[in-house]
């Protein structure tokens, strides 16, 4: 029987039907060392909080396919895997609908000002004033940072409310162009002409702390940044200055350089800023079904299958 990694969580059910085939091992999330006290494992069924480098990778000659349930695999080193002809695998898809969702969760929270007045009524202020109006969300423009699979539900689903949605790629994407549901921008016009600018993009060496001082400066003051992505794509340094001299209106931020977030951060302070713990896809169903494709890809590899959603199947075995 080969042993397979267990470094995320997984219901149990799945665990015993994989139980059947694969000899499973659990891996402490973030274990980077002496791995190979936990044997010799054909496969790895990890998550975002695992890193998968050369390092790792250099200590584990038996592996053969790392299966990353979530879609974001910046923790995994894919070229060095492929020189290892390790298959890796990610869950994209099947997450869409429930990130384009708390998305526009937020959206709507930020631009009513939903958690702002929970709080407004729970403290008493209510009993002694009316608070001041907000804003209508329907109407206003909002700007997507990495219009992939994401971004395009999102439009998709705000687009009843009559929100004009552009967005900014390294390349236009000719089917969204062709599709209509956005409208594509050049990044200074996208962030002047844009009340709300969500982040979608993958964490990349390229993207790590793109999100600048300057780009701050480019938003309207009464806009809102919204990180849906990872927190390193943002210089979060410059997001608190920005938010400390009411360079924007807002922001929510499901995910963080650091996870959990310490309350000690000074993102906290804010009245202005929506804090979520990495929610994004985090609701039984998509966890679910996330779980299942990551499972069928762990099956498939280890099989010597095409894997449903490979990173570097066609790099390791020829297209
Ligand atoms: O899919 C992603 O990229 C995510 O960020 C989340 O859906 C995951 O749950 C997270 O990566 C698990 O660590």
């Amino acid at each position: 029987m080969e042993t397979v990694f267990i470094s995320s969580s997984l219901p149990d059910d799945l665990r015993a039907r994989l139980a059947e085939t694969y000899r499973l091992v659990d891996v402490p999330e973030g274990e980077t060392s002496n791995l190979a006290q936990y044997g010799e494992p054909a496969g790895w069924f990890m998550d975002g909080g695992t890193p998968v480098d050369a390092a790792v990778i250099a200590q584990l000659p038996s592996l053969r396919m790392v299966s990353n349930h979530g879609v974001g695999y910046d923790s995994v080193d894919v070229p060095a895997a492929t020189s290892a002809n390790i298959v890796v695998t990610n869950t994209p898809g099947v997450l869409d609908n429930a990130v384009a969702e708390l998305t526009l969760g937020l959206i709507l929270a930020l631009g009513r000002g939903i958690v702002t007045y929970d709080r407004y009524v729970r403290d008493g202020s209510w009993e002694r004033a009316w608070p001041p109006l907000t804003h209508d969300v329907h109407g206003t423009t909002l700007g997507v940072v990495g219009m992939g699979r994401i971004g395009r539900r999102l439009a998709e689903i705000v687009a009843p409310l009559g929100i004009t949605v552009l967005y900014h790629n390294r390349s236009r994407n000719p089917e969204i162009d062709a599709s209509g549901v956005a409208e594509w921008a050049e990044w200074e016009d996208m962030l002047q002409r844009s009340d709300f600018v969500t982040l979608h993009t993958p964490l990349t060496q390229r993207t790590r702390g793109f999100f600048v001082r300057e780009d701050f400066a480019l938003m309207k003051p009464s806009a809102y940044l919204i990180n849906m992505a990872r927190g390193a794509v943002v210089n979060t340094d410059d997001l608190v200055a920005a938010l400390r001299e009411g360079t924007i209106a807002g922001a929510a931020l499901d995910v963080f350089e650091e996870e959990p977030l310490p309350v000690s951060s000074p993102l906290v302070e804010f009245d202005n800023v929506i804090l979520q713990p990495h929610n994004g896809s985090a609701t039984e169903e998509t966890r679910r079904a996330m779980v299942e494709l990551a499972i069928r890809n762990l099956e498939d590899g280890l099989a010597g299958r095409r894997p449903e959603t490979p990173l570097n199947w066609d790099e390791i075995f020829g297209g």
